[in-house]
């Protein structure tokens, strides 16, 4: 744990109150207080609008840098800065919490929880964190390897911690806690790992543990638990004699969303997909009954201070394409057919833009954001999705719209009071399901009892990408259910949004833009390099009067996915920062774009099974963090450069654990010394499909 003496003058100093005194009023009014982000979606009801206008679509053109804090990894930044008089305090990854003056990147101290990196094996989605929340004076961190803790925001030392989960189990935990009535919620990850969600409050002064709800019901028995009021109802939607979920606990993780909702009193959780996502594998479905798995894919009610079941509504009834319901919720009233209704709007992956009661959890209207192929609607009598019979990939391979990657996923939409738009990061990614008849659950790896096939390897990748997945950012008229405009994007690792009183949204893209658009017509007013992907929520504040614009700038995170194969900017491990900007600063530095050979890569003698045993154990253990195809996402080495990657010793050392300490975990448990040579024959092969590419450009004649 690092510190930086001298915080609490600096901000006592700029303000007369302590640091981060948030509390139930203050957040509550929080719309008075435009100045302060103090809560995830700044307010309670998350909407991600900000009342500052100095910023506004006259003056935009002329935002400059303020201030660029380097923090001290290269792997990705999904954190939603919070600022509390005139103090900043985020998360980079592997949760280590920064404090730094908002008004100049001065750090004012350094919280790292130490999380040992062998947790890394355990994260689908690299060493991410999604923010801290704050209360009372206190800073909370939930860690990946699942504790929860509270940090004194004076001066960045550990007040109390708590281990939120089983730490034995493949749980992890990505996502910000939040903050309401001295309780401090938290969620989990791991559905694809085999977990058995849950969410648990606790006292934000003690670390006691008030309530906890599990997602999915436990078949042995009741947990004592706030959930155990609803098991039976749950059980009778799974099949308790057979299926994976048995041993697993089914999934269900809710990782992002969490949202006190202070008018109806409500918590309202974003609940996970299935593990293994394959139903039929997971809870085999029985004929002429319920087979819905209930709490999966729901948005989930219960009671903030007991954590009481009061109602639900399942998105994506028996769940089987990694379908969560977890994306990020904004809680609104909406004039619909003549009357106010408080409603919650909600895009989650599965394509449909939702508009759900707040008082009943009852469905008001459902319609595609997206081009959808699982179902043809939502019912509006049961609420029920009408599914395409052939879409649950049984009986044959089935291209489905939107896939695991979302329609929408974790990067926050926002909506702007002035437009009434609700503006979403939308990903257009259909992608090929089949059943995996020869599923095993695998520890330490992916489990989703699916033969998700997304591309073929090498340079064809590239083009199939570019052809088949589409992002763009899409304004939405929630009242209409419809479109008002969009604007494509690059790939479909865009960043979350901002909506503010000036009339514009912002937003990242995956190829490092950041952008403003006049929230009305979509039209851009400002495209600036930010130097990496923006991925989070940007955010705006105020300090003296001043308006800033903050966001992260990082690689890694989902841009494993696509974006590293269409970056310029693959391989470029520069350090995460939080870039801040405001009217009249400085000039917008210029980047070149890094050029990063490949060196010629070692010959190795591989038959065909060795190198599909290699790519198939690179899927399952690399990935994750050196992105597909072994096109690294640019937080992670690039596995075709790495100079290991010449000796089959030197590479078996570092999967072996010579490099932990750096962030490499050790598979040693999992991986022996065949299945490492198969994977480094693998990456060569790749590598040499990248060398040869490059060789055809230079040799080229110039055009
Ligand atoms: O089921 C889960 O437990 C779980 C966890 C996470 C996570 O914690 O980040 C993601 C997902 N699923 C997931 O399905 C997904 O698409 C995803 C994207 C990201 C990300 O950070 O970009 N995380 C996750
Ligand atoms: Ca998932």
């Amino acid at each position: 744990m690092a510190l930086a003496a001298g915080a609490f003058s600096l901000i006592s100093a700029t303000n007369p109150r302590r640091p981060a005194a948030v509390d139930q009023a203050r957040l509550e009014q929080a719309d008075a207080d435009p100045a302060n982000w103090m809560t995830h979606g700044r307010t309670f009801n998350e909407d991600r609008y900000s009342p500052l206008g100095a910023i506004n679509r006259q003056n935009v053109s002329k935002l400059g840098v303020a201030w660029s804090y380097e923090m001290r990894e290269s792997r990705g930044v999904e954190a939603t800065p919070i600022v509390v008089d005139g103090v900043m305090y985020i998360t980079s990854a592997w949760s280590i919490v920064h404090a730094i003056d908002a008004t100049n990147g001065k750090e004012l101290w350094v919280y790292d929880p130490e999380v040992p990196r062998i947790t890394g094996t355990k994260a689908c989605c690299d060493a991410i964190s999604r923010g801290v929340t704050v209360w009372n004076g206190k800073v909370y961190v939930a860690t990946l390897d699942g504790r929860l803790v509270a940090i004194d925001a004076r001066n960045g030392r550990k007040v109390w911690e708590q281990v939120t989960l089983d730490r034995s189990k493949p749980y992890t935990i990505t996502g910000a806690p939040r903050a309401a009535r001295g309780l401090i919620y938290i969620g989990n990850s791991g559905s694809e790992y085999g977990v058995r969600g849950f969410v648990s409050a606790y006292d934000a002064e003690t670390g006691k543990l008030r309530w906890r709800f599990y997602i999915t019901p436990n078949p042995k028995g009741p947990d004592g638990a706030a959930s155990d009021s609803v098991r039976d109802r749950a059980l009778e939607t799974w099949n308790t004699a057979a299926g994976e979920w048995l041993r697993s606990g089914g999934g269900g993780a809710s990782w992002d969303a969490l949202v006190f909702d202070k008018e109806t009193n409500t918590l309202w959780i974003g609940t996970g997909n299935g593990g293994p996502w394959n139903r039929e594998l997971r809870s085999p479905s029985i004929p002429g009954r319920n087979n819905d798995n209930l709490y999966l894919s729901s948005v989930l009610g219960v009671d903030p201070d007991t954590g009481a079941y009061k109602c639900h509504y399942q998105e994506t009834p028996g769940e089987t394409w990694d379908f969560t319901a977890t994306q990020p919720m904004i809680l609104t009233t909406l004039k619909i057919g003549g009357s106010d209704r408080r409603v919650l709007l909600h895009a989650p992956k599965n394509g449909f833009f939702y508009v759900i009661d707040r008082t009943n959890c009852g469905l008001i209207s459902a319609k595609p954001f997206v081009p959808v192929s699982w179902a043809t609607g939502v019912d509006p009598k049961s609420g029920r999705p009408i599914e395409n019979p052939e879409a649950r990939f049984q009986s044959a391979p089935f291209l489905v719209s939107p896939s695991g990657w979302g329609g929408h996923n974790w990067h926050p939409m926002s909506m702007s009071r002035q437009t009434g738009l609700v503006y979403i990061p939308v990903r257009d990614a259909p992608v090929h399901y089949a059943a995996d008849p020869a599923f095993v659950h695998r520890e330490g790896s992916y489990n989703t009892g699916t033969a998700y096939t997304a591309f073929p390897e090498g340079p064809a990748a590239r083009e199939m990408i570019r052809k088949l997945l589409k992002g763009y950012l899409l304004a939405w008229d929630p009242v209409q259910q419809k479109e008002a405009w969009r604007v494509p994007l690059p790939g479909i690792d865009n960043g979350g949004t901002l909506a503010t009183a000036g009339g514009l949204v912002f937003q990242g893209t995956v190829d490092g833009r950041l952008r403003a658009y006049n929230a009305r017509t979509g039209a851009i007013l400002w495209d600036i390099d930010n130097g990496a992907p923006a991925f989070g929520g940007p955010i705006s504040y105020s300090v003296k009067g001043r308006q800033y614009l903050a966001v992260t700038a990082s690689f890694g995170t989902p841009a494993y996915l696509t974006g590293a194969i269409l970056s310029t900017k693959v391989g470029d491990m520069r350090k995460s920062r939080v870039n801040v900007y405001r009217l009249g600063g400085a000039p917008i530095p210029k980047r070149p774009v890094v050029e990063n050979p490949t060196p010629e890569p070692p010959v190795i003698a591989a038959s065909e099974e060795m190198l599909q045993a290699g790519s198939l154990n690179y899927s399952h253990y690399c990935l994750g963090c050196h992105g597909m195809s072994a096109v690294s996402g640019g937080a992670t080495p690039d596995l075709r450069r790495t100079p290991y990657l010449q000796d089959g010793e030197s590479f078996r050392a570092v999967v072996h654990g010579a490099l932990a300490t750096s962030g490499m975990p050790n598979f040693s448990a999992w991986l022996k010394d065949a299945d490492v040579e198969a994977i480094r024959a693998y990456i060569a092969g790749r590598a040499r499909d990248a060398f040869q590419e490059e060789q055809k450009r230079k040799h080229a004649p110039v055009k």
